[in-house]
């Protein structure tokens, strides 16, 4: 519920920048669509005229997402399919209900993943194994699936979500040998199914604001404190993380006709953060650096960049 609250905030603030019909007469899947970035890039989706199915495993979850999204388009149609991506017949079943109930697959989004933070020497090879079978393994089986049930005939646009795995993934070694993987598995799709008029790409989000993050994290606790997606702001850039509708517009991009000439990229959206390998480079304040969709409330904000600077970690000027 308290994140159905934080959501119903963010929509009575957000509009797409889109045009409204982008999509119209378009179907597809988002997988992890529940919830966090997932459900912003279902909620955009259906803004711009697509019909969208979500799928996850938590069923109370999706009742509720699907039950919110249907509120908000009664035009559209909104389905959702219980499926774990770990599970290829799951899978296989999913992609084929996708297609009876809209009788075309235009898109899919690859959303759903995860990981949990801890030290490489502390991953058990289970654990480690756990994680790679859900990134990579599920994410390309929903492609294979989706490729061979419907794109292989009639084309279509993929878009996996990985993460900044960019110069090595401290506390998410597992996560980051596996979303490299998927950027890399991105590349050879996108070159092998261009014949077949599909497009694969990747986005890389970099600390974004969703409230299941936030809870995934504070629940697990590490070296970043209660709120670590938050505490890493003032080392980031343009000193903010992000937000899930700015990760939702970037793959209405790669969705949208004005990406037909692009496949096979991993677009990060990090404010930056990936680029800083200069030591010897210390980040000036930002206060002008601009902003869309939900994001921290600026309190919450404050008092973390007031917590690093007493803690003597930040020293640019405050
Ligand atoms: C350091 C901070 C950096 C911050 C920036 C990072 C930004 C990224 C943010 C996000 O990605 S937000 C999304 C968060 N949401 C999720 O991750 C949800 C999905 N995650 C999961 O479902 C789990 O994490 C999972 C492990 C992938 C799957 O869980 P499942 O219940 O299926 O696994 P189990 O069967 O229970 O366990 C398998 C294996 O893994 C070990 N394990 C699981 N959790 C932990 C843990 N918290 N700590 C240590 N080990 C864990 C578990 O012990 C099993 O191993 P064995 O014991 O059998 O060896
Ligand atoms: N927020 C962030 O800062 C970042 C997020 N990411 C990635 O972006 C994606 C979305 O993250 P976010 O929205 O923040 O977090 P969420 O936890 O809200 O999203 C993860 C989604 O994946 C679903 N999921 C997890 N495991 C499975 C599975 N085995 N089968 C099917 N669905 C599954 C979850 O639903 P359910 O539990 O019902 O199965 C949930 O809807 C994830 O892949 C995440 O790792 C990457 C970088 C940064």
């Amino acid at each position: 519920m308290a994140q159905q609250a934080v959501e119903g905030a963010a929509r009575a603030q957000w509009a797409s920048v889109f045009r409204e019909d982008l999509f119209e007469g378009q179907a597809g899947l988002v997988t992890g669509g529940g919830t966090g970035i997932g459900f912003a890039i279902a909620f955009e989706l259906l803004t711009l005229g697509a019909d969208v199915l979500i799928t996850s495993r938590n069923e109370d979850r999706l009742a509720e997402a699907a039950a919110t999204l249907r509120k908000a388009f009664p035009e559209r149609k909104v389905e959702y399919f219980v499926c774990n991506i770990r599970d290829d017949k799951e899978v296989a079943a999913m992609i084929t209900n996708v297609l009876e109930r809209f009788g075309r697959l235009n898109f899919v989004v690859n959303c759903a993943g995860g990981q949990y933070p801890a030290p490489a020497s502390a991953i058990t090879n289970n654990g480690f194994r756990t994680v790679v079978d859900l990134n990579l393994n599920g994410t390309f089986a929903v492609c294979r699936e989706a490729f061979d049930q419907y794109m292989f005939d009639h084309g279509g646009n993929i878009v996996n979500i990985i993460a900044t795995y960019h110069n090595g993934f401290p506390m998410m070694a597992h996560t980051g040998a596996a979303r490299a993987a998927v950027a890399n598995l991105t590349e050879t799709l996108a070159l092998e199914w261009a014949a077949y008029g599909v497009r694969v790409n990747s986005v890389a989000p970099g600390n974004i604001y969703s409230e299941s993050s936030k809870l995934h994290y504070r629940t697990k606790g590490n070296f970043l404190g209660d709120d670590p997606i938050a505490a890493a702001a003032p080392f980031i850039p343009c000193k903010r993380i992000g937000s899930t509708q700015e990760v939702s517009g970037l793959v209405c991009f790669l969705l949208s006709p004005a990406a037909s000439y692009v496949t096979g990229v991993t677009a990060r959206i990090d404010g930056g953060a990936t680029l800083m390998s200069n030591a010897s480079y210390v980040l000036c304040d930002v206060d002008n650096y601009p902003k869309y969709g939900e994001l921290p409330p600026e309190e919450d904000t404050r008092a973390v960049f007031e917590a690093a600077a007493q803690a003597k970690l930040l020293e640019s000027k405050l």
